[in-house]
């Protein structure tokens, strides 16, 4: 299955936040939305969800999601979005409901993300004994119980420390080898886009244009053994942005 986005363009009254942007997600790829403060990044995620229909173009989906998938779209967000009354397992199951799954078939799904996740001992766990990172692989845990053709991630480790950060990137990968999920992720971090993007796709500040898209070929697994290349793709990305993130940022403030 693949996400595609065919000329969309979006505003809000008389403020044009994306303009004529087109780009897909393809099956097994994590691409990756770097730009400024404000350039339109949750509105294309939103857009690309269906969750906003846009001004202009479409959001297409071609293809077929995995034939046991319970729901083709899932969301991870900053700030994790669990129910802080229901333990980690409860909160991975309150998706599963409604969908006439068995209990053992149930059990069993649970079983397999929180294992996948490192989460098995904590199942009984409540959020409130949880890390930020710990957390949020509930909350990767729940989108993945699915078994979602694509994550929908909006800046899922930003509100983590760099530490954290770090780890749940490696987690990720170690995730992405084990079941090949496709994403679209958006991230205001460029060691995060160059960590984990398949494509970085970068934008301009508003209205969002695409201004460049970086394919990156070096396997996610082995990134990190390779510093030097990734360090200077981050540092070309950022000598694109900076200019651009500067303004924005004293466009942002001066509305303030
Ligand atoms: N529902 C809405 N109604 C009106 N304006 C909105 C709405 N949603 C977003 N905006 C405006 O659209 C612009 C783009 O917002 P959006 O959140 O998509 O950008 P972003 O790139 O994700 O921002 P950030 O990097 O700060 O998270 C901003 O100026 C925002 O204030």
């Amino acid at each position: 299955m693949e996400l595609i986005l065919d000329h969309v363009s979006h505003s809000y009254g008389d403020v044009t936040v994306l303009d004529d942007i087109s780009l897909s997600v393809g099956s097994r790829e994590i691409v990756c939305i770097v730009g400024p403060s404000g350039c339109g990044k949750s509105t294309l995620l939103r857009i690309l969800g269906g969750l906003e229909k846009p001004d202009g173009g479409a959001a297409l989906i071609a293809g077929d999601p995995p034939s046991d998938s319970l729901n083709p779209l899932t969301y991870v967000f900053q700030d994790f979005a669990l129910l802080p009354w229901r333990t980690v397992e409860g909160n991975v199951s309150l998706v599963l409901e409604d969908h006439g799954i068995d209990r053992a078939r149930k059990r069993e799904i649970i079983a397999d993300v929180l294992a996948r996740t490192k989460l098995t001992e904590f199942a009984h766990a409540w959020p409130r004994q949880l890390s930020g990172g710990m957390k949020q692989r509930v909350a990767i845990a729940r989108a993945l119980s699915v078994n979602p053709a694509a994550m929908l991630m909006d800046e899922p480790l930003s509100a983590l420390d760099s530490q954290t950060r770090d780890l749940l990137m490696d987690d990720l990968v170690d995730l992405w080898g084990q079941v090949g999920f496709s994403a679209c992720y958006i991230t205001h971090n460029l060691a995060e886009a160059v960590r984990l993007g398949h494509r970085i796709v970068m934008l301009s500040r508003r209205p969002g244009r695409i201004r460049e898209i970086v394919e990156i070929d070096i396997p996610l697994a082995e990134r990190a053994n390779h510093p030097e290349e990734t360090a200077a793709i981050q540092r070309r990305l950022w000598e694109a942005m900076r200019d651009e993130a500067r303004a924005a940022d004293r466009e942002l403030s001066n509305v303030a």
